[in-house]
């Protein structure tokens, strides 16, 4: 436990799945807050608070969880965030920070701020870390370790706030950018939410396929495909919402990307090797520069031409 004072005197998790009770185990580890209090909507989540010792409070009273809390951190997912901020909204302290864990920003931050009073600060977050696991059971204190937490506040957010909320993500061991909320969604639409859409897809194909035996996609399941299999097991409902949340952006991408799998199709057909080979070329030189700046994720640069084929 560090000796720096608390960031936060009364920290409020609500949603306590792989997002939520890392954070209550990272701010216990690292002595960020004096009391913890756990809520959601399942009792059954609530007793494994209680079992595993990770809050001080564990109630699915959302009312009394925030009740002079100095912080609240919604972990839900994409589709609940406006359910609960509206139960929570009349019960928040006057200049208490108010946040979550969103991976979608754009419809998280409006389906929150018809609800908020004008004496909260609203910094909308996204921990760009996380596993294919969900519940209580599933984190871990270092899970935001040397990642990425994205802000997405608005312009005119109080100066102090921000800078105790920061203080915050990096007592956690993040690295903290800000961002608007629209381009967020543009860029991890384009490093998560296609790619798992992608990993979704072939793993259902694979299943589908009636000359290819389930037992043969298993025994069979090396390299590539494995990895796509560990990403298609994440939560079901956490990425429906993504999805239906991030639909704009989403669905922008997938348009590029299909087309770009298009090209790739033709140059297959026509047996158009270097065309096959440029793309994989530049694609190895990709996964290089992320390894060499220490990353395991890239944002792609938006303001260049596609200029690829
Ligand atoms: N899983 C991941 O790798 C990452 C997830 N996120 C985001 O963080 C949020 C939480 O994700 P996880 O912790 O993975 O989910 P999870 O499925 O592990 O936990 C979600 C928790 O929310 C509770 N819940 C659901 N509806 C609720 C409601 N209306 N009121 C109160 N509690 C409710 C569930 O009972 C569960 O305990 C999501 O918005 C997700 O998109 C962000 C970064 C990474
Ligand atoms: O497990 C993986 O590969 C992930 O990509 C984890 C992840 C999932 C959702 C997010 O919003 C951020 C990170």
């Amino acid at each position: 436990m560090s000796d720096a004072p608390f960031l936060f005197d009364r920290l409020c998790v609500i949603g306590i799945g792989l997002i939520g009770s890392s954070i209550l185990r990272a701010a216990r580890s690292y002595g960020l807050s004096r009391t913890l209090v756990a809520a959601d909507l399942s009792q059954k989540v609530i007793g494994r608070v209680e079992e595993l010792g990770i809050a001080d409070v564990a109630t699915t009273d959302f009312g009394a969880a925030v009740t002079d809390a100095d912080c609240v951190i919604l972990c839900v997912p994409s589709g609940a965030f406006g359910v609960v901020t509206e139960i929570i909204a009349p019960h928040l302290k006057p200049g208490a920070v108010i946040s979550d864990s969103g991976s979608v920003k754009g419809a998280v931050v409006a389906q929150m701020s018809p609800f908020l009073p004008s004496g909260v600060h609203f910094i909308p977050a996204h921990p760009v870390a996380g596993t294919e696991h969900s519940g209580p059971d599933a984190g871990f204190a270092e899970l935001f370790e040397n990642r990425w937490c994205i802000f997405t506040p608005a312009e005119n957010i109080d100066a102090e706030a921000l800078a105790r909320y920061r203080a915050f993500w990096e007592r956690l061991g993040s690295k903290v950018e800000r961002m608007t909320p629209e381009h967020h969604d543009l860029v991890l639409a384009v490093t998560s939410h296609v790619p798992h859409l992608i990993a979704y897809n072939i793993v259902g194909t694979a299943d589908d396929l009636e000359t290819v035996t389930q037992s043969e996609v298993i025994k069979f399941s090396a390299g590539g495909f494995r990895d796509f299999t560990r990403i298609a097991a994440s939560d079901p409902t956490m990425w429906r919402d993504v999805f239906l949340n991030n639909k704009k952006a989403v669905l922008e991408v997938l348009g590029r990307f299909s087309e770009d799998l298009a090209y790739l199709q033709r140059a297959i057909r026509w047996g158009e090797g270097d065309k096959l080979f440029d793309l994989f070329t530049r694609t190895r030189a990709v996964r290089r520069s992320i390894i060499d700046q220490g990353q395991e994720t890239a944002a792609p640069d938006f303001g260049r031409p596609h200029g690829k084929h």
